[in-house]
């Protein structure tokens, strides 16, 4: 059976970044934040945004995402009626696309809301990656050209640090990147996952 590696971290922790590096080894890897984008472009999502978060939040039809994140990481009431819409949604993509690397030992699964949606109850393990807050929020304002009252935002709207940590197997510390690299192949070791050649 194929293993599910979880792989979770706060925003701005570099978990994409991780992920990339994982999948530069030959592991597939799915990425929760870019599969739910594409799959809330879909009429059936489209309608259940439209019937809680009515038309304000589309123009000409298209999601404004800016506009429904300014509603949601404001109000956690209605952030949890948007994750009910799209992490079941989410979780059916998954589960198809896991038949399709059936074959493979390990998958890793990517989300950074691993243990708010429960999705940590189909990892068979689980690696969380860490970063000093002011790092995050630091790279996420360059990244998105946001500010950082909006990521304060959205870290409120997740689990600390403190929090994935205690319920994790391994961690990446995430400073330089250089020596979160080597954490990762410590892991690859440990687990004994055939790396492939490059
Ligand atoms: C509110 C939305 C439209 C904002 O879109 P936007 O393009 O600005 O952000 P994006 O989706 O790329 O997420 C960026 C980061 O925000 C944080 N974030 C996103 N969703 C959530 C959430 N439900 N709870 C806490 N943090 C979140 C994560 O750190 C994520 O990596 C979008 O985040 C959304 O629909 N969220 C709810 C669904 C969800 O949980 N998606 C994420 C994986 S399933
Ligand atoms: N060690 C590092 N040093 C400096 N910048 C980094 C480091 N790791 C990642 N970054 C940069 O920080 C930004 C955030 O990284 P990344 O997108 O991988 O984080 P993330 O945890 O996936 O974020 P999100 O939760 O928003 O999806 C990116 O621009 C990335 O290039």
């Amino acid at each position: 059976m194929t293993k599910i590696i979880g792989l979770t971290g706060g925003i701005g922790s570099g978990k994409t970044t991780i992920a990339n590096y994982f999948e530069s080894f030959g592991i597939p890897v799915y990425i929760a934040d870019d599969e739910a984008r594409k799959i809330m472009q879909s009429s059936e999502i489209i309608v259940a945004i439209k019937n809680v978060f009515g038309d304000a939040v589309f123009e000409n039809e298209l999601l404004n995402r800016e506009k429904l994140a300014k509603i949601v990481f404001n109000d956690p009431e209605k952030l949890e009626k948007l994750n009910k819409i799209v992490h079941p949604a989410v979780k059916k993509h998954f589960d198809q696309w896991l038949i399709q690397h059936k074959k493979v030992s390990y998958i890793i699964y990517e989300a950074a809301i691993l243990f708010e949606s429960g999705g940590y109850k189909n990892c068979d393990l689980i690696i969380t990656v860490t970063a000093p807050v002011e790092s995050r929020i630091q790279r996420v304002v360059e990244r998105d050209k946001t500010t950082r009252e909006l990521v304060l935002k959205r870290i409120n709207a997740q689990w600390t640090d403190e929090q994935r940590i205690s319920k994790s197997d391994f961690i990446i510390e995430n400073t330089a990147i250089e020596t979160a690299k080597l954490q990762v192949v410590k892991i690859l070791k440990i687990l004994k996952i055939k790396q492939k050649v490059l």
